[in-house]
């Protein structure tokens, strides 16, 4: 395999374009590192993508999807190849899951039970869907009228370092089920598990210039991505602000755009919850992938009945995650991505400190891990919900939890942010829960439990957290074109 881990499972082979289904060099023969986050040692070589490169990658697609090899294939045989993917990626689950954990530094367990095994279910679950969609069809007293859903053409898909093996493959698998040829662009914190979905593809028996992925900077080949006539579609997951950029890009050909961007969720904990089941929740909703998920509950609001044993009972959980190296299968949490990002989640906690909050845990990197971007997860308490930590995405282990009185405060305060991406309830009283989560202006809500996902449903968020919605048909109706095809009887 062109990107087999070596031996010692610490570095991987170096990493190329992946264009026409081959694996080839920038065009500039220019490279980058990337580096593990758990030591900041340098994992791989990857190939310095420009935009020259992903000019070449979109007319690779544009040329495969116009040659109707992959459009015009027999749903059955499309779904086959991808369910074929599928298999290939639960085959490979050690290395990929390894791949994943050096690149992102979470922890191992996290990757092979979870983003791995996620990526194969996208694959297998739109391959199936595909073959199922119900086509609809209309009678007039003359005429009849039947609507085709035909692919859309070139789709960009631009993925962000957070959860990218399962990200990419959950944009993937829907466009290509919908027979559009794909251009993908990792982010390049974490540019490795993607180049290896082009050997996988290759394995299936994926055409050539099907699916390309190109590493490189967003400001040139994300701008290309976004920019480029071919492209029919764009699916971009990232910051709100990226996102904004991608938009405007994508104007000057008025190309229909998708967008999953930040988050800053309330996890609202009422007085009749059940505190036990509230706590891991929560902690599992906050410190789940170092608390790098844009759906993490990041603002845990406790009803005043309970704070003070919520607090305690928090904090106490939170001492035993165990932070540690990523591949050690018993660590809870480990790496923050990149030097850089740790010191903005690092900065975020002095904000947090000088507007007044209180340190009830952490707030400092981890002594015992000095080479690598460990940091402790951290409590911040006594919060208003006016403070820069309340309302802007840390993306790290920092929940900010703000007491509130009543339900209908605890709605104000979860409606007051620019984001509205997610919430979670916990009560045991059923219809308070289905009262707040009508009232949370949020794509996706969740009551006693939370990142629970059903891929049949629609996911994406509201405000600034997003437009648009993937998942199940609504990944279909993005990814085709609707046309209604009217027949004189
Ligand atoms: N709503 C969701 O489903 C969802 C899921 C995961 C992550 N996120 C969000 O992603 C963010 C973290 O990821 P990030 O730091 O990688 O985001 P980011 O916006 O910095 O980068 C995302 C991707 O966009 C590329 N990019 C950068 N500039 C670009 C440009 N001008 N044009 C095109 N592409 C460009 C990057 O290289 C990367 O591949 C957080 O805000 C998080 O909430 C949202
Ligand atoms: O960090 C963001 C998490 C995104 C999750 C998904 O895209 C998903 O579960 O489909």
């Amino acid at each position: 395999m062109a990107n087999e881990l070596v031996a010692d499972n610490t570095t991987v082979q170096d990493a190329k374009l992946f264009i026409d289904g081959q694996y080839v060099d920038a065009i500039s023969g220019e490279t980058f590192d990337t580096i593990n986050p758990a030591t900041n040692q340098k994992l791989a070589t990857v190939a310095k993508g420009g935009e020259e490169d992903a000019n070449r990658a979109i007319e690779a697609a544009h040329k495969a999807f116009a040659s109707g090899v992959w459009s015009n294939m027999p749903v059955e045989k499309r779904s086959e190849i991808l369910c074929r993917m599928a298999d290939l990626i639960l085959e490979k689950v050690e290395q990929l899951a390894y791949v994943e954990t050096l690149d992102v530094g979470k922890p191992i367990r996290e990757s092979r039970e979870f983003d791995i095994p996620r990526a194969a279910s996208n694959f297998r679950f739109f391959a199936e869907m595909a073959k199922y969609m119900v086509h609809e069809h209309y009678d007039m007293a003359n005429h009849m009228s039947y609507v085709q859903y035909a692919p859309a053409g070139v789709t960009s898909l631009i993925i962000p370092w957070n959860l990218p093996f399962m990200q990419m493959t959950w944009k993937a698998s829907a466009a290509l089920a919908a027979g559009n040829t794909v251009v993908i662009k990792p982010a390049s914190d974490t540019p490795l598990s993607a180049v290896l979905l082009g050997e996988i593809a290759n394995e299936a028996g994926l055409p050539p210039g099907v699916l390309n992925i190109i590493t490189g900077p967003g400001s040139t080949v994300g701008t290309v991505m976004a920019k480029h006539p071919y492209v029919q579609r764009i699916s971009f997951v990232g910051e709100s602000e990226t996102g904004k950029t991608v938009m405007r890009n994508a104007a000057e050909n008025l190309t229909p755009v998708s967008l999953e961007l930040g988050g800053k969720s309330a996890n609202i904990v009422f007085e009749d919850a059940d505190l036990d089941e509230a706590v891991v929740g929560s902690i599992e909703a906050i410190f789940r992938n170092q608390g790098e998920i844009c759906l993490a509950g990041s603002r845990i609001l406790v009803q005043e009945g309970i704070y003070e044993k919520f607090l305690e009972k928090f904090v106490a959980a939170v001492k035993n995650i165990k932070v540690g190296d990523p591949t050690d299968e018993s660590t809870d949490m480990g790496a923050l991505v990149s030097k850089s990002h740790l010191k903005e989640v690092a900065d975020y906690v002095q904000i947090g400190l000088d507007e007044g909050a209180k340190l009830a845990y952490g707030g400092k990197m981890v002594e015992s891990l000095p080479e690598g971007n460990f940091y402790e997860p951290t409590v911040l308490y006594d919060v208003h919900n006016k403070m820069r930590v309340a309302q802007e995405e840390i993306f790290g282990p920092v929940p900010v939890i703000i007491p509130f009185k009543t339900e209908e405060e605890a709605i104000e305060i979860a409606n007051d942010s620019i984001y509205g991406l997610a919430g979670v309830v916990w009560t045991n009283d059923l219809r308070r829960g289905q009262r707040v989560t009508s009232q949370v202006h949020s794509g996706l809500l969740w009551v006693n439990c939370w990142y629970v996902r059903d891929l049949r449903t629609p996911f994406g968020g509201a405000k600034a957290s997003g437009i648009g919605r993937e998942g199940g048909r609504h990944s279909f109706d993005f990814y085709t074109e609707a046309k209604t095809i009217t027949i004189k009887k």
